[in-house]
């Protein structure tokens, strides 16, 4: 027997207080519930059981409740679920029935006396005995745990309730937010798939913890029976969409994510034969056995990506084992198959505020990476890979620049082409990779000569050009000479001496322009070579002189 509450007691879950009757044909009247309750009918529910799974039959419990004080004392009984179709609950004061209340799903929220999220009935316990019979009937799982407590107490739960809730949709807003503006700045796939997973989440744990009902479609009693197995599916299709798109499935699964439409289309039509049955009890269990299997199913997908290195996978396997493991508590719970508890019932929406956190992470990981793979293509795109010098294609974006700038002061540049004497004969003689290396080290001789500010570019083959803003002709021949004279001496395998023949050229750029520039760098090359190569030519370039252009 529960005691009535006193005004500053907190509440208290009392199904160990209940008698229960499970009523398999619900055959019984209330009037013939309670009398087989005082024949001694029902049985005492000393596990405190709470969920009975999914039952056609009618649930009966009987709360006995004692007011020893000499008023009647004001309560709020509350049950803590917002899914079961028919709950009434009729008040028995002295044996004789002074109150019945109708607080189930089937009774839209407006037409309730009390509006909140999960069902409850005021009433005044007077002095001595009473009894509240419950009548329990629903097609969803059967999860009853009944609350007693005075409204003050009450009151206190909800507003802990409001802010555990806050705190939930509050995270689940940002991290949707955060990631669908990732997906307009990157228009990458996963980052559209995990706003609508974790979209389909929300809605449906808006629906099945009553919060649609309570804010949203109270005068709707379809809707709010409806739409939880309906998003239950949307959530389920979702995870599938998620996991493929997520993981590089194109990769290590490329059957699996060929055939990735006709898993979704399947799963369309299974979602609709089993809708078609009209059976929400039927629908639920079998979405609930499927969100089981693919808590699994994600959980297989992730380890494979992991071996195949699939970098994102070390954040996938945890977010999934957080998310299902979170899931499969609730539903235990709401099978009955571990006890409940207020915190066990709430296990899925922990897990997924935890899954989606670390899945939102991992985004942010793999935009780090696509930026890094973004620099290092965009910089390959700019280097030679054997000698890592910069290649023709970065004259335009690194040359031209500093060309442009040098403009404002208009001091000296220069340019030094340069190309290595037979090296054909080189190949020919000592074979291609010979021919490489002395490349590389040529480039490797150039970097260790020049400033930071100077720009060394494989022009070509086996032709080189050095780009010297701020240096003059005697500056630049300076280089030039050390240069060829270092080239000279080194010493390749037994190749022996490898030369080159350098064109430099100087000018400050209101003179001539660059390309100009750099074709009679070109021209001063061809002198070097004429003039017997390992040599070095310096141009300077003067004003033309009506329609003739020298130089000297
Ligand atoms: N090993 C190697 N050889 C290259 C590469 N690029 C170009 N070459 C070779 O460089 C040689 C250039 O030969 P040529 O243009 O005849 O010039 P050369 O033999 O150096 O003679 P001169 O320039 O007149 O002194 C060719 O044999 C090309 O195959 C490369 O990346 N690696």
């Amino acid at each position: 027997m529960a005691d009535a509450p006193s005004p500053d007691s907190q509440i208290t879950l009392v199904n160990n207080r209940l008698f229960l009757l499970d009523d398999v044909k619900s055959s019984l009247n209330p009037q013939q519930a309670f009398t087989a309750f005082k024949h001694n009918e029902f049985t005492q529910n000393s596990q405190n059981k709470v969920s009975f799974g999914f039952t056609q039959n009618t649930i009966w419990a009987v709360l006995p409740v004692e007011n020893s004080a000499d008023v009647p004392l004001p309560s709020v009984i509350k049950i803590d679920n917002a899914w079961l179709d028919n709950i009434d609950l009729y008040f028995f004061a002295a044996d004789e029935l002074i109150n019945r209340v109708s607080i189930g799903d089937n009774v839209p929220l407006t037409e309730r006396l009390r509006k909140e999220r999960m069902p409850s009935v005021a009433h005044e316990f007077p002095n001595g005995t009473s009894h509240v019979l419950f009548r329990f009937n629903s097609q969803d799982p059967m999860t009853i745990p009944i609350y007693l407590g005075s409204e003050m107490a009450m009151a206190s739960t909800f507003a802990k309730n409001a802010y555990f809730y806050g705190a939930l949709y509050g995270g689940l807003l940002i991290l949707l937010i955060y990631n669908l503006a990732l997906y307009f700045y990157l228009r990458e796939l996963r980052y559209l798939l995990y706003p609508i997973y974790l979209l389909a989440f929300t809605a449906f744990n808006f629906t099945y913890t009553g919060h649609g009902f309570w804010l949203v479609w109270s005068g709707s009693v379809t809707m709010q029976q409806w739409l939880m197995p309906g998003l239950m599916f949307c959530y389920l299709f979702s995870a599938v969409m998620f996991t493929l798109g997520f993981l590089n499935t194109r990769t290590f699964l490329p059957v699996l994510h060929g055939y990735r439409h006709r898993i979704y289309v399947s799963l369309i039509v299974i979602a609709g034969l089993i809708f078609l049955s009209g059976n929400r009890s039927f629908i639920i269990m079998i979405q609930l056995v499927m969100l089981t299997i693919l808590s699994v199913w994600m959980l297989m997908i992730g380890c494979l990506a992991y071996k195949n290195k699939d970098p994102l996978a070390k954040f996938f396997i945890p977010a999934v084992i957080m998310g299902a493991g979170g899931a499969t508590i609730s539903s235990f719970a709401t099978w009955g198959i571990i006890p409940y508890s207020h915190w066990a019932f709430r296990g899925i929406e922990v897990g997924m505020l935890l899954e989606m956190s670390l899945l939102s992470i991992s985004l942010g990981f793999n935009f780090k990476l696509t930026q890094e793979a973004r620099i290092s293509a965009e910089s390959n795109a700019l280097h030679d890979p054997l000698t890592n010098l910069y290649n023709r294609r970065a004259f335009s974006q690194l040359v031209h620049p500093s060309w442009e700038l040098g403009k404002r002061n208009n001091n000296p540049m220069s340019i030094m082409l340069m190309d290595l004497d037979w090296f054909k004969r080189i190949n020919d003689q000592f074979g291609h990779a010979v021919g490489d290396k002395v490349l590389e080290g040529v480039a490797k001789e150039i970097k260790s000569r020049i400033r930071d500010s100077d720009i060394p570019l494989r022009w070509g083959g086996e032709e080189f050009l050095i780009f010297l803003p701020n240096t003059n002709s005697v500056q630049a021949k300076q280089l030039a000479e050390d240069l060829r004279a270092k080239i000279e001496n080194i010493k390749i395998d037994n190749i022996g001496n490898v030369t080159m023949s350098i064109g430099v050229v100087s000018a400050t750029p209101d003179q001539i322009d660059l390309e100009q520039l750099v074709n009679l760098a070109d021209e001063a090359l061809y002198s070097a070579k004429e003039q017997g190569r390992n040599t070095v030519i310096v141009m300077t370039y003067s004003k033309p002189t009506a329609n003739e252009r020298s130089c000297l």
